[in-house]
C-alpha cells in the first residue's frame, strides 16, 4: 500500500526548474535512499514529502489525501523530517530540545525523555546548550528530537554528513532498521553505505528521478557514473559492495 506520493511534481523557483515532473510511490514499510550529485534536487525532493515546500503543479499525498490539506499537527504526528540545516530559535540545553521534539510532534513519545536520551547517547551532553555543541552532536540531538515521538515515517536529509564514522554506522543501521516497520527515507552521500543498508535507491540527476530500484539491481547500473560524472569502479568485498571513483565516464 502507498503511504506517501509524489505525482508528476514540479518545483519552480526564481524562474530555476528545481524538479522537473517527478513522480514516486513510497510504501508503508521500507529503507529507501536517495542519492545523486550535489544540487541534483533531492532536499527539494525530500521537503516537498515533508510538507516543507509546495510543489508549483502535481500533488504530494499521504494515502490518499492530498499533504497542502492535512492539519499541520497531524502531518507532524506523522511525518518526522531532519533536515539538512537546523538552528532552533534559542539556545535551548539537549533535555530541553529533545522534550520540544515531544512537544512539536504531538504523539506518543517512544519512551521516558531519559530513554529517549540515552538511546541516542545524549547522556553526557544533557545540560549542554546547542550553541556548544559540535556539529556531529547537533546532528544527533536533531534525530532524536525527531525520533522522541517515533513517527511512522522519517524523512531525513543527510542526517550522518557531520557524524564520525562510529556514530553514522550506528545511525545507517538504525535508519535502515527502521525500514523493517516503518518508511524511513533518507538522502546519503555516502553510497556504499547506502547499498550495503537500503533496500532501496532513488537516484536523481538535474530535477529528476533518473532511476529507482533495489540496491542490487543498481549497483551495476550506468546511471550511477553517468549521474555523477564518474566510471565506478564496483568491488565485492566480504562486507559488501563498494563504489571506487575511478575517473571521468567512458
Ligand atoms: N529557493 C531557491 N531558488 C532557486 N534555486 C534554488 C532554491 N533552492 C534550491 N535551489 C537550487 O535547486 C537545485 C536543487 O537543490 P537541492 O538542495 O534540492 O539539491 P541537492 O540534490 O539536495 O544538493 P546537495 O547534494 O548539494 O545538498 C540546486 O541547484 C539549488 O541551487
Amino acid at each position: 500500500m502507498t503511504m506517501l506520493s509524489l505525482h508528476d511534481v514540479t518545483v519552480e523557483r526564481r524562474g530555476a526548474r528545481l524538479l522537473a515532473g517527478v513522480s514516486l510511490a513510497l510504501p508503508k514499510t521500507g529503507a529507501v535512499a536517495i542519492v545523486g550529485p550535489n544540487g541534483a534536487g533531492k532536499s527539494t525532493l525530500l521537503r516537498l514529502l515533508a510538507g516543507q515546500a509546495e510543489p508549483s503543479s502535481g500533488v504530494v499525498r499521504l494515502g490518499d489525501t492530498p499533504l497542502s490539506t492535512l492539519p499541520t499537527r497531524e502531518r507532524a504526528k506523522t511525518i518526522g523530517y531532519v533536515p539538512q540545516h537546523f538552528a532552533p530559535h534559542w539556545d535551548l540545553t539537549v533535555t530541553d530540545l529533545v522534550r520540544l521534539g515531544v512537544e512539536r510532534g504531538g504523539g506518543v513519545p517512544s519512551g521516558t525523555l531519559d530513554a529517549v536520551i540515552e538511546a541516542h547517547d545524549l547522556v553526557t551532553l544533557r545540560r549542554r546548550k546547542w550553541s556548544a555543541l559540535s556539529g556531529g552532536e547537533r546532528a544527533r540531538v536533531l534525530l532524536a528530537m525527531v525520533l522522541a515521538v517515533d513517527p511512522p515515517i522519517l524523512l531525513a536529509d543527510e542526517p550522518g554528513a557531520s557524524l564520525d564514522i562510529r556514530h553514522r554506522l550506528a545511525l545507517v543501521e538504525t535508519l535502515a532498521a527502521r525500514g523493517g516497520d516503518r518508511l524511513c527515507v533518507v538522502v546519503m552521500h555516502d553510497l556504499d553505505l547506502a547499498f550495503r543498508h537500503f533496500d532501496r535507491i532513488v537516484l536523481v540527476d538535474r530535477g529528476r528521478i533518473v532511476a529507482d530500484a533495489t540496491a542490487d539491481a543498481l549497483f551495476e547500473d550506468q546511471r550511477l557514473d553517468a549521474a555523477f560524472g564518474v566510471r565506478f569502479v564496483r568491488l565485492a568485498t566480504a562486507h559488501g559492495r563498494l563504489l571506487q571513483a575511478a575517473g571521468a565516464p567512458r
